[in-house]
């Protein structure tokens, strides 16, 4: 057994581990850092990255079928499924050097490939070394959750672990699941040529204002996918290419399944209770701090921390606990300003409040202003006229922003900027954004938030009305 002895010990290479990592390292702290499977964890190699290389191949499918008024004739496109795996993983491949064991070892960072367990408050074991470190940051990440639905072991099961090397198109896919994993891949899918039926237990979306939601599901039926809702899956049957899911609203057999119904936070095989480190099924239990609230020598990001799980949740995760380990600043994260992106088509975006929990926290003192993708003449130039925008406002202040419709994840960055930053509905209403370009509907909600008070007030019309009068 070696010994070593670090500043800080990092367990997991996935998006924030690696980040905390990359950002230590470079400001010289001696950095030890554990993956027991591969670099990068879930959002490149499970996650994000296949999930939206394959959503764009699926767009790619259904604009060539679909080229709407433009004067092109729609084509019925010849899907190579296999071939659309092999665009995933040469996009995983691309980015991987990034996430590499290599490049963090050139950034000076001592990499070990096992997967850590804690043997006392500050000591990990990971494979035949024992790290004694003065911190510890875990970022474990999640796995997906496969619930003990009965017969569940007699069929096969995919999950995001395993979809993506599928080569062959299924015939039918079945997703356990309405939440953005089941819809996006829902989405690609259907996109590429299979049957897909969504067996959703409640409501699908339901983390998003349903108003935009609504939007988004009449897109997908209206694409051939069928959605179940309020139809908890209860028990699967059958055998080979035929799997029958039982729900109280019916049942439906297809060829593959896939399960899609939420995640399980990798934190019970860390022995975390030798370190004294309080821990429950959501996470580590953290403050805002991040740091463990029953040891203050461990942090946990990402989504070890039991909040939101997000690739850019885990980065800012980074920064907090690196400004607290290395600085020994006061550090807290927030979380009013984290926005989210569901990648259908169109795309669901959220920062901030919803407007029912705007509402709930701000009674009367809530103004919501809308605008309409239909009104904007770039949407209109590129026949993307679905969707709108709302801005939670109290006091001159958007306190949230929900957007669906065409790159509504690029919007909603700036409502992003300005909740993070504490601006005004002035700051974009003065922004002059290039015309025409769709996020002229981000200044076209804030001029929504002034209208009324310019056009409509009697107060600034007799003030125009004296101004006109006295000055030659
Ligand atoms: C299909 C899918 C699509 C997604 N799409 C998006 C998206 O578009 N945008 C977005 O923001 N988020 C998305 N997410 C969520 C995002 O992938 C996660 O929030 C993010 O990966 C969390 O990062 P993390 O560092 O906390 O954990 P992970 O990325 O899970 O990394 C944890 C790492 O720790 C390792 N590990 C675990 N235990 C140990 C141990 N004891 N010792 C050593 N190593 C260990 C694991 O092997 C893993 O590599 C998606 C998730 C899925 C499943
Ligand atoms: N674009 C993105 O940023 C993105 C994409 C995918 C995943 N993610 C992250 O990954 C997390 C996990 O995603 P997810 O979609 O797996 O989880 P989720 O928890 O968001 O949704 C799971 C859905 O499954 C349903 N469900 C649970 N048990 C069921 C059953 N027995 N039968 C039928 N339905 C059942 C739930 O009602 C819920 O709607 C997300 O919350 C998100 O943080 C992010």
């Amino acid at each position: 057994m070696s010994r070593i002895k670090t500043d800080i010990c990092i367990i997991g290479a996935g998006s924030g581990g690696l980040s905390v990592a990359a950002g230590a390292a470079q400001m010289g702290a001696d950095v030890v850092l554990l993956e027991g499977h591969k670099m990068g964890g879930d959002c490149l190699n499970y996650g994000c990255v296949p999930s939206k290389s394959l959503i764009a191949a699926g767009k790619r499918a259904h604009a060539m079928a679909h080229t709407g008024d433009l004067g092109i004739a729609p084509v019925d496109p010849d899907v190579d499924f296999a071939a659309a795996k092999d665009h995933v993983d040469r996009v995983i491949a691309t980015i991987a050097p990034v996430d590499s064991q290599e490049r963090f070892e050139s950034l000076g960072v001592k990499v070990i490939r096992a997967f850590g367990t804690f043997i006392s408050p500050t000591e990990v074991q990971a494979g035949d070394t024992v790290i004694e470190a003065r911190r510890f940051v875990v970022a474990s990440g999640s796995s997906p959750l496969v619930p003990p639905i009965d017969g569940i072991d007699g069929v096969t099961v995919h999950t995001n672990e395993t979809i993506f090397d599928l080569r062959e198109r299924p015939e039918h896919l079945i997703i356990i699941g309405g939440g953005p994993i089941g819809m996006e891949m829902a989405q690609a899918h259907v996109r590429l040529g299979c049957k897909v039926t969504v067996i959703e237990g409640s409501t699908p979306l339901n983390k998003d204002d349903p108003d935009l939601t609504a939007v988004v599901l009449a897109q997908l039926k209206s694409e051939g996918i069928e959605i179940l809702e309020q139809a908890e899956a209860e028990r699967i049957s059958g055998e080979g290419d035929r799997i029958t899911v039982h729900t109280a609203k019916g049942d439906v057999t297809g060829s593959h399944l896939l399960m899609a119904v939420g995640r399980r936070v990798n934190v019970g095989d860390l022995a975390l209770d030798k370190a004294n480190v309080k821990w429950s099924k959501q996470g580590v239990e953290v403050g805002r701090d991040l740091r463990s609230v029953s040891n203050r020598r461990v942090y946990a990001v990402g989504d070890a921390a039991g909040g939101l799980q997000f690739t850019h949740v885990a980065g800012y995760h980074a920064g907090v606990v690196i400004r607290s380990i290395l600085f020994g600043l006061p550090s807290k994260q927030r979380t009013d300003h984290i926005p989210w992106v569901t990648y259908t088509d169109p795309e669901l975006a959220q920062v901030g409040l919803t407007e029912a929990q705007a509402r709930e926290t701000h009674g009367d003192k809530l103004e919501v202003v809308r605008f309409h993708y239909d009104e904007n003449d770039r949407a209109i130039a590129e026949g993307k006229t679905t969707g709108f925008i709302k801005v939670m406002v109290v006091r001159g202040k958007p306190v949230g922003a929900s957007i669906v419709g065409a790159m509504a994840g690029e919007l909603i960055g700036m409502w992003a900027m300005a909740i993070a930053n504490e601006m005004k509905m002035s700051a974009i209403a003065n922004t002059v954004l290039p015309y025409p370009t769709v996020s002229e509907i981000n200044k076209r909600a804030a001029g929504a938030y002034f209208s009324p008070r310019l056009f409509e007030s009697s107060l600034v019309k007799r003030v125009v009305g004296f101004v006109q009068r006295v000055i030659p």
